[in-house]
This record gives structure tokens, sequence and C-alpha cells, in this order.
């Protein structure tokens, strides 16, 4: 397929043509002369976002999401490629099982699909995985989400196992003696007064404290998950003032949404780590400016019905997460002029992609690139409808709120994954 949109901006501020033809961006003079027209006027062409942190839930949870559905959800919200977290059923834990999920994806993705491996045998956090195995697969981001690695013997010998191959260990913080299986709530006043298991912020950054260290002491590289508090971002800062080689993630959820928003008990707040207060919350958007926190990574997941309508205590957390990603973050960082164009786009494009390692992701839109790239309308919002999502769940937590709306038109080398 060939197209050529007109007068579009760059993040960088440029109005230019760009012209696409046979997957990747050409000169114009190069396209035949049936190329569809796009008009760019007052669109922004941004790089296709890239996601280190999706649930697909397939195989095992074809109920809650497949490869075709969570992809047309990243498609729908701007995104080129996804990276598929491992806690599948079975987990993605062997050679065999990444090539499984490669398959499925080649099969049925509308965006790029990188399984992301465990990194210890089914996540139970005892015995590391095939690491080696799923390295030669491709895979180059290992984590047992879901589960913290808390096991300080485990995560030594994961980043110091990962070393030669690159790969990142991604952590999810959360110490399992602070906040146990029935933490649902940030530990406060409000999880007194409705009654809820506190998860207090240093059950996560103490294990991030921990993981720093041994990150640099054995010189492998870290990734912290959906950072929640102040507390890890001040660990974050201190690391990489230290030159330790870790990057940390946040959710658009974390950014936007806080504790009060469980007061009604309704499980679609129900997340992990959970939702936490105004104070954390600025100093999470404070942390994504000024790039002590390098990624906004979704942690979209998809949960069905019946396994949301439970005590909020036994109900599954997760919340939706990559049609809205873009729109939140615009509302929360790019409106309030706390984050430039350029700026997100390194912290939903380029980075993500950097530290998965996908050379081919991320990139600029610029003449002999791959066109992976989102066509938006920055003025343009609308209010959540839950119903109207791609995904096959519907626990999205903005259902009802108004935000940018902004995708027009998603490429994924050079076809239409997507057009509003
Ligand atoms: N974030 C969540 O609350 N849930 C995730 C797992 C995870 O990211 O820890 C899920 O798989 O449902
Ligand atoms: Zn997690
Ligand atoms: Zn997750």
């Amino acid at each position: 397929m060939s197209l050529l949109i007109s007068g579009v901006r760059l993040a960088d501020g440029t109005v230019t043509d760009v012209a696409v033809h046979e997957g990747l961006i050409v000169p114009v003079s190069d396209l035949p002369a049936d190329a569809e027209r796009v008009d760019g006027d007052g669109l922004l062409a941004l790089p296709g976002l890239v996601d280190l942190h999706t649930h697909l839930r397939e195989p095992g949870r074809e109920d809650a999401e497949t490869v075709a559905s969570g992809t047309r959800a990243a498609a729908r919200g701007g995104f080129t490629a996804v990276f598929a977290m491992p806690n599948l059923t079975p987990a993605t834990d062997t050679g065999e099982a990444v090539a499984y999920l490669n398959e499925l994806a080649a099969r049925d993705a509308h965006c790029e699909v990188v399984p992301i491996g465990a990194v210890t045998k089914g996540r139970d956090g005892t015995e590391l995985a095939e690491l080696g195995m799923m390295a030669a697969q491709g895979v180059t981001v290992f984590s047992d989400d879901g589960a913290c690695i808390h096991d300080s013997l485990i995560m030594r010998r994961a980043l110091t196992y990962l070393k030669p191959f690159g790969g990142v260990v991604a952590q999810h913080a959360q110490d399992p003696r602070l906040a146990g299986p029935s933490a649902c709530c940030h530990e406060s006043e409000i999880s007194g007064r409705l009654g809820l298991p506190g998860w207090p912020t240093v059950a996560e950054s103490t294990i991030i404290a921990r993981d720093v260290q041994l990150a640099e002491f054995t010189g492998g590289r870290y990734h912290a998950c959906h950072i929640s508090t102040a507390e890890s971002v001040e660990v974050i800062r201190w690391a990489k003032k230290r030159g330790i080689d870790v990057t940390a993630e946040v959710t658009p959820h974390h950014l936007l949404l806080d504790t009060p928003h469980v007061e009604g008990y309704d499980t679609t707040f129900k997340v992990n780590p959970p939702l936490r207060t105004s104070e954390h919350i600025e100093a999470l958007r404070e942390a994504l400016a000024d790039g002590t926190i390098d990624v906004v990574g979704t942690d979209h997941a998809p949960h069905a019905r019946q396994d949301k309508d439970h005590p909020f205590d036994v109900a599954s957390p997760g919340m939706l997460g990559l049609e809205q990603a873009l729109g939140v973050v615009i509302d929360v960082m790019v409106n309030t002029g706390r984050m430039d164009w350029a700026t997100l786009v390194e912290r939903m494009s380029a980075a993500p992609a950097r530290i998965g390692r996908l050379p081919h992701q991320g990139r600029q839109i610029a003449v002999g690139e791959p066109a992976n790239l989102v066509l938006v309308d920055p003025t343009r919002r609308a209010t959540v409808d839950r119903a109207a999502s791609a995904s096959r769940s519907r626990n999205n937590p903005y259902h009802g709120i108004d935000l940018p709306d902004p995708v027009e038109l998603t490429l994924w080398r050079g076809a239409v994954t997507y057009r509003r």
C-alpha cells in the first residue's frame, strides 16, 4: 500500500509530507501516482508507540483477551509494538513457549508482539527458567510480572546470567511479606476506613532499593515495572546518579487516578500496585518529565467479568490501558506544559524500543525508516465508553471520563492497522 500524508507536523514542530511505500518512508517522488492521499493539516505524525508492558492472556485466558483483540486495542491506541508479559497459562518460560507465541503473533497480530520470558520456572520464584533458550528465540526482556522476584539470590543470578545475552530483568516490586496476596489498597487512612488490607509504599521501594544494589554489584540490567511511589522515584534517582544500569516505568493509571477511586469498592480500580495518593502522583509526573522514569508502560491487564465480580479483596487486580494511554499522557503531561511532544515520543516510543532492544521500532519519521507511525489529532477529546473497546474485557478505569481521543490512523510496517 502507498500513502501520502500531506502537511503533517512532526514532534519537533516541522511541517512536512510523509510518503509511505512498501513498508518504508520514501521520498515523495518515489510514490506511485495512485497512492492514497491523507490530509495531514492540523495533525501530528509520531513514531508508532511501543509498550513494554502488555498482558495479552493468550494462551490460557482467551475469554479475557487474545493476541488478536489485544493488538487491535494496541493499534487503536497508536501502538505498533507490544511486549507480552509471560503470566500466561502455561507461562512463557521455555524456548518452545516463546516460539508458540511468535507463531500466534505472526497469524493474528495487528502490531509487533514481542514475548517477555519468565525469569523463573512457572514464575514461582524458586528456580531460574531456561533463560538462554528464550534469549536464543530473541527474548530480551525477562519478568515474573504478577509476582515479585523476592529471593535475592534468584535476582542476583538472573542479573548475572542475562548479562552476556543483553537481557533485562523487569521486576514487579512487591515485598510479599509487607504486601501479601490480599493487600489491595494503598495503606493509608483510606484503607483503614474502607477495611481493605493495606499495601504500603515501602513494599515496593525496599525491593527496588535492594535490586538496584544487586544490579550495581552484578553489572546486570534492571527495569522497575509500574512504579507507584515517591520513595521508588527517589531510589531510582539515586541509582541513576551512581551510574547503575536501571530504568523505570510508570503506568497511565498511576499518573492520573488516585486512591479515593476505590471508595465505592468498584473492583475496576483494583490494581497492583494500588492507586496512590496525590503526592505520589505528583512525584511520578515530575519524574516522568525529568527522565528519572524512562517509559510509560500500560500494564494493560484485561480481566473477565467473573474475575472482577467479587469482593474487593479477592477480585483479580488489573485494568485496561492500551487504548487510553496516549490520551492520558497528553492530558497529564503535554496539555499541562510539563512535557513537549518530543519527550512524549521518547517516553512512549524510543525509550521502550531501546530498553527492549527493538532496533526497527521507536525510530524517527524520516526517509528510509520503517513506516511505523501514528497520526494524531491533539485537540480531539471524547468521553471514554468501556463498551467501545477493542479489548475483550471491560475493566476500563477511564469509563465516563473526558480524555483526549487523539488517534486518527496507525500504520505498522506501512499497513493501516487502525483508522478512525
Ligand atoms: N497489574 C495488575 O494488577 N495485574 C497484572 C499483573 C501485574 O502487572 O502485576 C495482571 O496480569 O492482571
Ligand atoms: Zn506487575
Ligand atoms: Zn503487568
